[in-house]
């Protein structure tokens, strides 16, 4: 996508709200985040998102969850998966992110999120402590044999180019805030470990 960096809205203004994040946050009685998965098609993102979701839901915890082929059936179905149209991808979903932030809601997003670069990004668009880092580990060979939607197979065929991890690269989170190997762990145990990580860091 041509410049996408690059602003053509000129003559705006941005214009205050009158009720404030932290009013929002103060309302809700818990601070708004990002929970960003990022991991191998087949890691569990969306998994593991869905099931975080379920349990802040229960702790009046309020969240949505943004998805990778929920969001691109609507607001980013224009894109494909060139590393050009990954890269807006993962740009808008950081701007979508920042806005739930801004109304007081804990976000969870799951997408494959390849590259370091547009995950610094998001990152760079949010305070601290309203980006944490999910990164959702789990070996290719496992992945593949989970191959919970036949794409795998369909990638090693030729006939999705550009795979994630067969044919288009996945750059690991250097420095993520929480760790998860689902080849390790249960679906509970990594629900418990996040909860933990939230508790902890004073969170929710
Ligand atoms: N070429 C290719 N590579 C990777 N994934 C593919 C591809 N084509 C379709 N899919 C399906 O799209 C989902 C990934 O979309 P994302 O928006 O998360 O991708 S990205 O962050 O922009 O890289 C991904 O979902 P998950 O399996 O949940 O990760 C796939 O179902
Ligand atoms: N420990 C685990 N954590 C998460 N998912 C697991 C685990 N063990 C097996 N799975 C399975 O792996 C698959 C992951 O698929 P999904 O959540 O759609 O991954 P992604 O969103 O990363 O593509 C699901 O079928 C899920 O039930």
């Amino acid at each position: 996508m041509e410049g996408n960096l690059l602003s053509k809205s000129t003559n705006v203004v941005w214009h205050e709200q009158s009720i404030t994040k932290e009013d929002r946050r103060s309302q809700n009685g818990h601070n708004s985040f990002v929970l960003w998965f990022t991991g191998l098609s087949g890691s569990g993102k969306s998994t593991l998102a869905n099931a975080i979701a379920s349990r802040l839901y229960s702790e009046k915890v309020r969240n949505y969850v943004l998805d990778g082929d929920n969001v691109r059936h609507g607001l980013n179905k224009d894109l494909g998966f060139s590393e050009e149209d990954r890269t807006e991808n993962i740009r808008r979903i950081g701007e979508v992110s920042k806005l739930f932030v801004d109304a007081g809601q804990v976000v969870l997003t799951a997408f494959i999120s390849p590259f370091q670069a547009d995950r610094k990004l998001v990152r760079d668009l949010l305070a601290e402590k309203e980006f944490i880092e999910v990164y959702v580990k789990c070996p290719i060979d496992t992945c593949e044999e989970r191959d919970p939607k036949g794409l795998y197979e369909k990638a090693r065929q030729g006939i999705i180019k550009d795979f994630t991890g067969i044919s288009s690269p996945y750059e690991e989170p250097e420095n993520p805030e929480i760790v998860i190997e689902t080849n390790n762990s249960t679906i509970e145990e990594s629900v418990e470990q996040v909860i933990k990580y939230l508790k902890e860091n004073d969170l929710i």
